[in-house]
Formats: C-alpha cells, structure tokens, sequence
C-alpha cells in the first residue's frame, strides 16, 4: 500500500533504487533517506543545517553515508565476533516508509512533521542477519518540529532474548572542533577506546586530539558550545551512553569519504546503548532511543 504524504513531504530520488523524503515545515527543513533510515539534514528555520555530512561520502549501496545520523544498529562498533561489518546492518539497508503525518500544535505538544520508517529481518541482505539471527522490527520515528527528534525503537518479534548495542551516530556542524566544548558529562565514566583505558570525566569534554570515548551509565542532556555559534542541545532518553568521537588528522586523512581537512568541521556526540549499558530485549518487548536536537 503506497503511504499518502502530507503536503509538508516530497519525495527525490535517493541511494540506488531508494527514496529521500524531504520534510519542509515552517519552523525548518529535514532529509531522510529511506537507505539506512539515514537523516542528513535539519536545517531550523533562519539557521544552518545543525548536522555535518561529507562532500566526499559514498551514496552507494553497500557503503554508509558519511555524516548526518547514521543508525547503528543491532550492534555498535565491531561486531562482537568480526565477523559482520562495523555498527551492524541498519545503516546500509533500506527501511520502508510507514507513515508520514502533521501533528497539531497544542500546549502538551509541539506540532511538526513525522515520518517513520520500519526495518525487519525480511528487508536485511541475509548475509548480514546470518551473523545477528533474530526476528525484530525496528521503527524509527522522526518528528521534525521547533526541536528535532529521532527515535529507534526495536521490538523482538522472536521467542528468544537477544542482546543490542545501538547508536544514533550524531555528526553535528561546528566551526572548529579545536574550539567545540561539551557540557553535560562532568563526573561520568568513560571507555577512551584512543587510550584503551577507563577514566572519569572532569568538567567539560575539551578536544586536542584524536577521541573516541564511551560514557557509560549517563542519560544526561549534553551541550556542544562554541563561541560565535548557537549552542546545540542533545536531549534523550532510554539512552545510558553518550559517545564523542572526532577523527583528528591521521585517522580522516586515512578515510577515503572525509576530506582531509574535513575533521575541523564535526563533532559526533552520540546518543547509545554500548558496552555496559548494551540491551537485552525480551520476546514482545520494545526498546526504544531517543535524541532530541535544539539550537539556540
Ligand atoms: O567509520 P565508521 O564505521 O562510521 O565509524 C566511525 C566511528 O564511530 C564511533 O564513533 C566509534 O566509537 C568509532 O570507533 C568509529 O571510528
């Protein structure tokens, strides 16, 4: 059954044979593609486009698209035995639209837009589900509104329990990373994979080098701040990990989708579930994650 779009939606073309929906609102302007129910855009009304995607990224299918939100899901970062590709199999699929809709604006609500796009087994490359062999469906659900909100919710279609690492990979814009700050997670636990050790947080996440750091057992809200720009606020929920990644020099100069000064212009703050805080989801059960984006 072909979805009816609200006038608010528009379809392009996107990766190969899939779509991109583009979602025009009053208050700003969002693109999904349906390949890896991958958000590239989110452009606020008077403001600039709030996530960071690379003018080098494939848009092949196979390959994820470098930037925006990619969706880590059903694990995130190596597979646990090596054997499936990095973040699992939800970014380089392609998800069905199954809704798109206006949602009034009330007192209890902000309006806006919102699309959802569904996952199951049956969509996946078997090749890929044969390394995570469990029925699901997964729904992402993005309301695009004043702020911008995007959901992964996973229910186990199955009759056994199986495990989830997952990640809204975040690639926010910033003037210089050098310059970005990250409030919010002063006292948490990290992994710093970099230096293969665990450490505590003191005062805000500050940049100087390659990081990769898991902070662990946090639903806190984060801030990046830099000075000339607005802040951007990331608020969630069912999340109890916050990952900050930048690649710094080496590590984009060896990627082939980032531009080699390409690095200075993001700033991934990630809303997750990983290592300690990985999920378990029991037959019937949904799990979902959530990331809200504000500026200002
Ligand atoms: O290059 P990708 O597979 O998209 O991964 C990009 C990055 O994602 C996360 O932030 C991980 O913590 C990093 O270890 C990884 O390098």
């Amino acid at each position: 059954m072909p979805v009816t779009l609200p006038p608010s939606v528009h379809v392009e073309p996107g990766v190969g044979d899939a779509e991109l929906l583009v979602i025009e609102t009053p208050s700003g302007t969002a693109r999904l593609h349906t390949y890896g129910a991958h958000l590239v855009s989110w452009v606020p009304a008077d403001g600039a486009d709030v996530l960071w995607v690379s003018p080098r990224s494939a848009y092949t299918p196979g390959a994820a698209i470098r930037g925006g939100v990619p969706l880590c899901f059903p694990w995130f970062g190596p597979h646990p035995s090596g054997t499936g590709p990095a973040h699992g199999f939800a970014r380089t699929s392609v998800w069905r639209l199954v809704e798109a809709t206006d949602l009034p604006d009330d007192d209890a609500h902000p309006g806006g837009v919102a699309v959802t796009l569904a996952l199951t087994e049956q969509d996946v490359d078997p090749a890929l589900t044969s390394v995570w062999p469990h029925p699901f469906e997964a729904r992402v659900r993005l309301v695009v509104g004043r702020e911008l909100s995007l959901s992964l919710a996973v229910t186990n279609t199955g009759g056994t329990t199986f495990a989830v690492s997952e990640a809204l990979h975040t690639y926010l814009a910033v003037g210089d990373v050098r310059r970005a700050i990250v409030t919010g997670l002063d006292g948490a636990t990290y992994v710093d994979k970099v230096a293969d050790d665990v450490r505590v947080q003191v005062g805000p996440v500050t940049l100087d080098r390659e990081t990769d750091r898991v902070y662990t057992g946090t639903g806190a809200t984060t801030q990046v701040v830099e000075s000339g720009r607005p802040t951007v606020t990331v608020a969630k929920s069912g999340s109890r990990s916050t990952v900050v990644w930048n690649p710094w020099v080496a590590k984009a100069a060896a990627m082939a989708d980032v531009p080699d000064d390409g690095w200075t212009g993001f700033l991934c703050v990630e809303t997750a579930n990983a290592l300690d805080d990985t999920l378990t989801v029991e037959p019937g059960e949904t799990r979902t994650i959530t990331t809200r984006l504000s500026v200002g």
